[in-house]
């Protein structure tokens, strides 16, 4: 697979994808240029440059995974990627700090007015009093979003004895009791602010959020500061209350239109520090984020689950690490149920007992839907589309859970409805290793790898024989046998680990036998 590294993304994402994949860098890349190659791509990594519109994504016919080596998504047009299957990721943390310190750089030199200050001493002037700043110590702080960054400005402007207040309409009390800052409403951070920094991202509720209106009822002298997304702040009614001595000064790294138009109205005054989108321009960020993303896109193209997908149900490190052992498991226990169903499913049933009903299994339901879908479809299922395709095939799923459990300390349990009735797996996690422990009613212990012939029959002396003899006959080598008990008096059912492919005819030839009822390849490379 070929993926397509962009924007100028560190050497570090080059040096972990190119291992498994073929890599092209392109640091520069035009639209046009972008439009005309991304068909021949399976994964792109990018920065904030290169914008994967809508056209883009309807011409990337082998794209699977976007990789955003950064945190805002906003140059992705995500539900489009969702429609095509394709994993849209960011690396959320990598540039934490990176922008957390920018914001404190911002603050202290709009405060000070270092830029000013030493431009015009580069130029010779000696001017000592017209560049009297502010101090930060005993101002209050007005954060607006208090996530990653917002609270790490926050634990950092604290530590300059300045008193915060925050508005965010999301955080949960714990959250904010943790982090000792008191919290108010926009109108309250608007009113009794002396400096307000924004940390969200831009979207319909917070795009303006900072306009003329409450402009007007902040202090006099106000000092604002911008290094989240462009356009949160509106720029020309930020620009008309620094000209007219309402706000004192303004330090922004973000805007509406990157890279700063000409006439942009920012520009040009004494009092607004400017830079140019250096949020996350640090090494260790830009090492940190590619780093991040090259691992989720190499997960996404394996086919294996990626925490910081951002059009995914979002998991959390903690339950991720919970479910990730369930999930290879759950994959094997949707296609083992594929393969034992004759004809269309039109419901699956979803049953967790024991510890695993106390977690978040979505992810794990989701994994088992994968598995079911992807031996029998061409386009590739993963954990994007699995939902959405299972709902365009008029699969009902239903998830039941419960905390109680015989035998076993988890148990998932499979159930699969097609017009000719119900056919169920169940597996179960020992350890970290996953099993099947029955089949149809019948108790086994199967590890689920390589593919498994699983034929129930008649429980008389010599079958597992007559089913050996056939497959020796093709010269299929045989590497575990289980032969399954059920309370149904006189079935057994006979589960065949064989390590090579085994065609419909053999299958066939030992449906011949007298006393098969039955014979199902699950083949797990078709996963
Ligand atoms: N300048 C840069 O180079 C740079 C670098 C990194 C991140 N960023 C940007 O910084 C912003 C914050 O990033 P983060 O990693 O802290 O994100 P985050 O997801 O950790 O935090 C965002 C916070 O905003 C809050 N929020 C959402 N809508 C809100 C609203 N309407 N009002 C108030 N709060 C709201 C959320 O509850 C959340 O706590 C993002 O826009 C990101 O793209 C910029
Ligand atoms: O890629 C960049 O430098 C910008 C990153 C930043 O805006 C982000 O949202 O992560």
């Amino acid at each position: 697979m070929k993926v397509l590294v962009a924007d100028g993304v560190s050497k570090k994402a080059v040096n972990i994808l190119e291992k498994d994949f073929d890599i092209v860098v392109k640091d520069k890349l035009s639209a046009e240029e972008l439009l005309e190659i991304i068909p021949q791509y399976d994964g792109i990594i990018v920065r904030s440059a290169s914008k994967i519109t809508k056209e883009v994504i309807a011409k990337a016919d082998n794209l699977k995974v976007i990789g955003r080596a950064g945190v805002g998504t906003d140059n992705i047009d995500i539900s489009a990627a969702t429609e095509r299957g394709i994993i849209v990721l960011n690396a959320p943390e990598g540039n934490t700090i990176a922008a957390t310190e920018h914001t404190m750089a911002m603050m202290l030199s709009m405060s000070r007015m270092i830029p000013i200050a030493n431009e015009t001493l580069q130029k010779g002037e000696w001017n000592r009093k017209k560049y009297v700043g502010v101090e930060l110590r005993g101002k209050t702080l007005g954060v607006i979003g208090l996530g990653r960054i917002g609270s790490g400005v926050a634990k950092r402007a604290m530590s300059f004895d300045m008193n915060i207040i925050a508005y965010d309409p999301y955080l949960n009390e714990e959250r904010a009791d943790a982090l000792g800052v008191t919290i108010g409403s926009l109108d309250d951070v608007v009113e009794k602010a002396d400096f307000i920094t924004v940390h969200m991202p831009l979207t319909p509720q917070t795009k303006n959020m900072i306009n003329k209106d409450n402009l007007g009822k902040m202090k006099k002298g106000v000092r604002l500061i911008n290094c989240a997304r462009g356009g949160i702040i509106n720029e020309q009614d930020l620009a008309d209350a620094v000209k007219s001595g309402q706000v004192a000064g303004a330090a922004i790294d973000v805007f509406t239109s990157e890279p700063l138009a000409e006439d942009n109205p920012l520009r040009n005054i004494d009092n607004i520090v400017l830079t140019p989108h250096l949020g996350a321009s640090t090494v260790e960020a830009q090492i940190g984020v590619a780093i991040d993303a090259s691992h989720g896109v190499a997960a996404a193209l394996k086919g294996e689950p990626v925490s910081t997908a951002v059009n995914m149900a979002p998991v959390s490190a903690d339950t991720m690490a919970k479910i990730r052992p369930y999930l290879t498991l759950a994959e094997r226990l949707g296609c083992t149920a594929q393969s034992l169903s004759d004809g269309p499913i039109k419901d699956l049933t979803i049953r967790y007992n024991g510890e695993i009903a106390a977690i978040d299994t979505k992810m794990i339901s989701i994994a088992i839907i994968k598995g079911l879908l992807n031996p029998i479809l061409q386009t590739s299922v993963n954990y994007v589309n699995a939902p959405s395709i299972a709902k365009q095939r008029n699969i009902k799923i239903e998830e039941i859970k419960n905390k109680d459990v015989s035998n076993f300390a988890n148990l998932i349990t499979v159930s699969v409805i097609t017009p000719k009735g119900e056919q169920s797996v169940q597996g179960a996690l020992f350890g970290t290793e996953g099993r099947i422990v029955s089949i149809n009613q019948h108790r086994v212990d199967v590890d689920p790898h390589a593919r498994i012939l699983i034929c129930p029959h008649i429980n008389r002396p010599g079958m597992i024989g007559l089913v050996g003899s056939i497959l020796g006959k093709f010269s299929i080598n045989i590497s575990g046998m289980q032969v399954g008990k059920t309370a149904i008096a006189g079935t057994s059912m006979m589960v065949l680990t064989i390590d090579d492919d085994i065609s419909q005819d053999i299958i066939n030839e030992v449906l011949k036998i007298d006393g098969i009822f039955d014979a199902k390849l699950v083949n797990f490379y078709a996963m």
